[in-house]
């Protein structure tokens, strides 16, 4: 594949090289550790944060680089007791914290807003290297992450309640707000800084207290986040980190009883396992969970931005987004120049480290999301589609890459018409009529977003409100913003996070009936 200039595939401002990593022969140097790639290296933190205090434990886990698959951190690896330990440290500081006015929440999460910003540059370039995204992409994300903070540092002094007239004499009900509890977090790998601030912008903001489970593959930057929370003033029993490799240590977080909410961000799997056990004590929960989505061109649009979107959606993250087009359903008619158009900007793709300026993808996260893209592209050849482009392991690479591939005559009995890939392989589907393709996009239990590019106005209402999805981009691959509510239906989960509807999930609604005094 050949180098690129192209970077109209990410939805922020241009590349930045990181630290003089180009070597005198022009050929880029990956970095072997973190800490040479960053200017200020106490944010390299490898403790939980548990209590106030840094805790090691006895055992750790090694953090791989997706890009050389080397280990570039070994973080504290702690059991079930730590999770009981912070969760009473959390349920202590609730009673002190719930009490704080919401100006004075709102100005600790500015402050911390304003920590990420400006530590942003080293940021990314931790995200890069733990997750593997591309350095102007991370840098995206770090923007992105702190936008959560801000934004719910706006909503916690906009917590209106209610008043409500009573059909009773002399009486007038009020609806007050209040902070659910203690919070757990469970976070997924794809975006390790904004899955964490779009749960904890709106829980601070709202009086609540947080034990936060970050992924065991990119936990650095929780860890940093953390780190800057703490000299932002955020209380420290407010904002704890626990990291494990053992998934079963994890179910103090969803089984304790003092624990009021779980907010999880994954699979669908996991994230049923968790609603169901943590019924049992009945706490709340918010499930943003697996995607599938459809993207659709229609013979009307305009194929240039619908290319554009397909960068812009489909090869985010490398193809690890949970709002990423899974399947994409074009038009007979456009079919072969919508294909056309998109081959020739693949074709400008490169891959490599994401700290190189001139790559457009990194890795993918690990080996097993690598032959889980290898294993759709086999599925769907062996039942007819054929491999246009791409899907090669190169062997010259030592990290976790795949080349970004392109599959036409794709039909809905492949596996891939099921399954969210999660990596940058573009299946293409042809479809005939409007009722057709809303059919077969609708076909499948997952209902997170969709997508679909068409210019009648008629049309455009009708597909919108068909598509059985939460979130929709109409004309646009680009749906994701602070103010935007983010969430799915179907299998995809519950709950909105961001926007003046995330705080309310961290809150119980209470109304007060207030007779003659
Ligand atoms: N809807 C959304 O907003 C959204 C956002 C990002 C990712 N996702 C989804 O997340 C998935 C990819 O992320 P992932 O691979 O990290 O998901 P995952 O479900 O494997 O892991 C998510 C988190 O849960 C933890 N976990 C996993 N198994 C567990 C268990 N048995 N008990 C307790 N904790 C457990 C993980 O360590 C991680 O912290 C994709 O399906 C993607 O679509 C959804
Ligand atoms: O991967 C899922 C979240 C990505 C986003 O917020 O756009």
């Amino acid at each position: 594949m050949s180098p690129t200039k192209d970077q109209s595939l990410i939805d922020t401002n241009g590349h930045s090289e990181v630290n003089g990593q180009k070597s005198t022969n022009g050929t880029f140097n990956h970095p072997a550790t973190i800490k040479e790639a960053i200017s200020d290296p106490s944010l390299i933190v490898e403790s939980s944060f548990i209590g106030g205090e840094w805790i090691r434990g006895d055992s750790t886990f090694p953090v791989y680089d997706p890009a050389t698959d080397k280990v570039i951190a070994e973080i504290a690896n702690l059991d079930r007791q730590a999770f009981k330990t912070a969760i009473d440290h959390a349920a202590t500081a609730f009673k002190s914290f719930k009490q704080t006015n919401e100006h004075e929440r709102s100005k600790l999460l500015h402050r911390w807003a304003a920590l990420i910003r400006q530590h942003a540059a080293d940021l990314a370039v931790i995200l890069t290297m733990e997750n593997g995204k591309t350095l102007p992409e991370a840098k995206g994300e770090v923007e992105y992450g702190a936008s959560f903070i801000s934004w719910f540092a706006e909503e916690a002094i906009r917590s209106y309640g209610d008043v409500i007239p009573s059909q009773h004499p002399n009486s007038t009900n009020i609806v007050i707000r209040q902070p659910i509890g203690v919070c757990a977090i469970i976070a997924p790998w794809n975006f390790p800084i904004a899955m964490i601030t779009r749960k904890l912008g709106p829980a601070i903001a709202a009086g609540c207290t947080t034990v936060v489970k970050p992924p065991s593959e990119t936990p650095l930057c929780a860890l940093a986040l953390t780190k800057l929370a703490v000299e932002a003033g955020i209380p420290p029993n407010v904002l704890q980190v626990v990291t494990t490799k053992d998934r079963s240590a994890v179910e103090e977080l969803y089984t304790n009883p003092i624990v009021k909410k779980v907010s999880f961000t994954g699979s669908t799997g996991v994230g049923k396992m968790i609603t169901a056990k943590a019924a049992g004590t009945m706490k709340k929960v918010s499930m943003e969970l697996g995607g599938n989505a459809p993207y659709i061109v229609f013979d009307d649009a305009d194929l240039d931005a619908a290319v554009d979107g397909v960068l812009a959606c489909k090869f985010r993250c490398s193809g690890q987004t949970c709002v990423c087009a899974n399947r994409l359903y074009v038009q007979r008619s456009v079919h072969d120049e919508f294909v056309a158009r998109l081959l020739a900007r693949m074709k400008k793709f490169k891959i490599g480290s994401g700290l190189d300026p001139s790559v457009t993808h990194g890795p993918l996260v690990n080996k097993a999301g690598v032959r889980k893209v290898k294993d759709h592209i086999d599925d769907a050849v062996s039942k007819g589609a054929k491999l246009a482009y791409g899907g090669e392991v190169p062997a010259d690479l030592q990290g976790y890459f795949i080349e970004p591939a392109l599959l036409t005559g794709v039909t809905q009995d492949m596996l891939l018409a099921k399954d969210e890939t999660f990596g940058p392989l573009a299946p293409i589907f042809a479809f005939e009529t409007v009722e057709e393709v809303i059919e077969m996009a609708n076909d499948t239990e997952f209902g997170l977003a969709g997508y679909f590019f068409a210019n009648d106005l008629r049309k455009v209402w009708r597909v919108a409100t068909a598509l059985e999805v939460g979130m929709v981009g109409v004309n646009t691959g680009k749906i994701s913003a602070a103010e935007a509510p983010f969430g799915g239906v179907k299998e995809s989960g519950l709950g909105k996070e961001g926007s003046k509807y995330g705080l309310a999930e961290f809150q119980v609604m209470k109304n007060i009936t207030l007779g003659s005094l």
